[in-house]
């Protein structure tokens, strides 16, 4: 089979974590027969410092070209610690999310048996913990009216929610958990919000279309303490855009790293895959960061994107026996030795 796949490595540890994506997801393709057809496109700053625009055109164009898109990280100090720059990396991010259409942002969160220890949390706490996050993507606050009143002392961002982009969102939802365990919960906060209220009065009259699913509504102030005490009490859970970034980067505690954790965004025409972290700038050209978000995020693009499950099955393998071994990067390694991106890529390749 023949994969085009756009590139955006972005910024910071993007390209470094996207070079080992590569070399893995080639290294799978030549054993399964499978030729990919990367093109590289810019984004984020790196994007700004070329042509002046965080999501230039001719990058969307090379995603609409595609058959799925792979992308690091975006971000950049520089804009961090200015708020008035009126040109960001995140800007690009945003763009894209939205004019790809990628409405629902899949984020799985799962341990691996060999860093159980890595955990801040208990071991019986954790153990077994496989739970799904469907976090809502072109919607809501990020994407509201914003600005300044009263010669800038007031600044408003609104959350707005139509019934469709809740209604798209929860079916995913709904047909997730009929292949999983078959339970759903929604995370609002609709005892204060009127957006959360619109979530569950859809959600709710969604439920007899899935009389199989056993649905439970819950409060996102509660979840954020439910996820690190009982994470195991948790299978899908859907949730608006702002709540669902909160909750992954807290959920990403549970497995032990943020560099483990990927993501797949999935759209009516195309989809896209990244690590839920960002371009963590104090590690960016040290050869330092966890390569392993972004490689699984690679896996989840074979399975979702090409349907092709084994190539999927073959990288997580690999990736559980590069953990079980010790083959891993500072942030996982306890005190062993800590393997450098690069070398970890190395060795998910000599190893698939
Ligand atoms: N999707 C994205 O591109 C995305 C996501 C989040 C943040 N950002 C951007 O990234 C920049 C930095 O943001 P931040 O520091 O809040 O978040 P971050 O995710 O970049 O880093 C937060 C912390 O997580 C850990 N971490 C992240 N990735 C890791 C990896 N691969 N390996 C090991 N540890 C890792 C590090 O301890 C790091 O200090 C900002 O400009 C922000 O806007 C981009
Ligand atoms: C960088 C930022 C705009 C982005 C988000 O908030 O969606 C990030 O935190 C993420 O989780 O992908
Ligand atoms: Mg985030």
């Amino acid at each position: 089979m023949k994969l085009n796949i756009a590139l955006l490595a972005g910024d910071g540890i993007g390209p470094e974590v996207i070079d080992q994506a590569v070399k893995v997801s080639d290294a799978v393709a030549a054993k399964f027969n499978h030729e990919i057809n990367w093109v590289s496109a810019l984004t984020g700053a790196a994007a700004i410092d070329a042509v002046g625009e965080p999501y230039p055109d001719e990058t969307h164009q090379a995603c609409m070209a595609a058959d799925a898109v792979l992308f690091g990280a975006i971000g950049h100090p520089r804009f961090d610690n200015d708020p008035s720059a009126k040109v960001r990396p995140e800007q690009g991010l945003l763009k894209m999310r939205q004019e790809l259409g990628l409405f629902a942002n899949v984020r799985p969160t799962f341990t691996f048996p060999s860093l159980i220890d890595n955990s801040p949390l208990k071991k019986e706490r954790i153990e077994g913990t496989d739970l799904v996050f469907l976090r809502e993507l072109t919607g809501g606050i990020y994407f509201g009216k914003r600005g300044r009143e009263d010669n800038g002392e007031t600044a408003f961002d609104t959350c707005t929610y139509t019934r469709n982009e809740v209604k798209r969102l929860a079916k995913k939802g709904f047909e997730m958990a009929m292949q999983r365990s078959k339970k759903l919960c929604c995370v609002d906060k609709a005892n204060v919000l009127e957006t959360s209220r619109l979530w569950r009065e859809t959600v709710q009259a969604m439920e007899k279309e899935y009389p199989e699913v056993e649905v439970s509504y819950e409060f996102v102030d509660a979840v954020a303490m439910r996820l690190v005490q009982w994470p195991n009490s948790y299978d899908v859970l859907i949730t608006e855009n702002l709540f669902g970034d909160i909750l992954t980067d807290e959920a990403s505690v549970i497995s032990g790293s943020m560099g483990l954790m990927p993501s797949a965004s999935l759209g009516e025409q195309t989809s896209l895959f990244e690590p839920i972290h960002g371009s963590y700038p104090q590690a960016a050209g040290k050869d330092i960061a966890n390569p392993l978000a972004t490689v699984l995020s690679a896996a989840m693009m074979f399975e979702t994107a090409f349907n092709l499950n084994k190539e999927a099955e073959a990288i997580k393998a690999v990736v559980n026996k590069s953990l079980a071994e010790g083959i891993v990067t500072e942030d996982l390694a306890n005190g062993r030795k800590a393997y450098k991106t690069s070398e970890v890529g190395d060795w998910l390749v000599e190893n698939l």
